[in-house]
């Protein structure tokens, strides 16, 4: 839902629900995505797949979803994660 000029609210954005329902597992999932782009950010070079251009109205978003494709990046030293 939105306000009359079908503009999108702070407060229908709840990806884990809330009040006695919250998600249990909330701040698991948050640690796991903190970690998974941690070692996509180190570990992995992006690059885009095919050409997309942004627009900001009513919200950032890329009409294609921005695809990329990422290559890991060769260890330096053996056994390093
Ligand atoms: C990005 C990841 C996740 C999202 C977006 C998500 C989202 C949600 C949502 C929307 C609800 C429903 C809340 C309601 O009934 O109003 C829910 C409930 C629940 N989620 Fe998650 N969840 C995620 C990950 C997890 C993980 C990793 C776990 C457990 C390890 C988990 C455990 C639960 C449980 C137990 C409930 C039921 C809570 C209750 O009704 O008391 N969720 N989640």
């Amino acid at each position: 839902q939105g306000n009359a000029s079908g503009v999108a609210q702070n407060s229908n954005f709840m990806p884990y629900g809330g009040g006695t329902r919250l998600c249990a597992g909330s701040e698991l999932a948050k640690l796991e995505m903190a970690i998974f782009l941690h070692h996509l950010v180190l570990n992995f070079r992006w690059e885009l797949a095919e050409p997309d251009q942004a627009f900001v109205y009513p919200f950032v978003d890329f009409p294609k979803g921005l695809p990329i494709r990422v290559h890991r990046i060769a260890q330096e030293e053996e056994g390093e994660e």
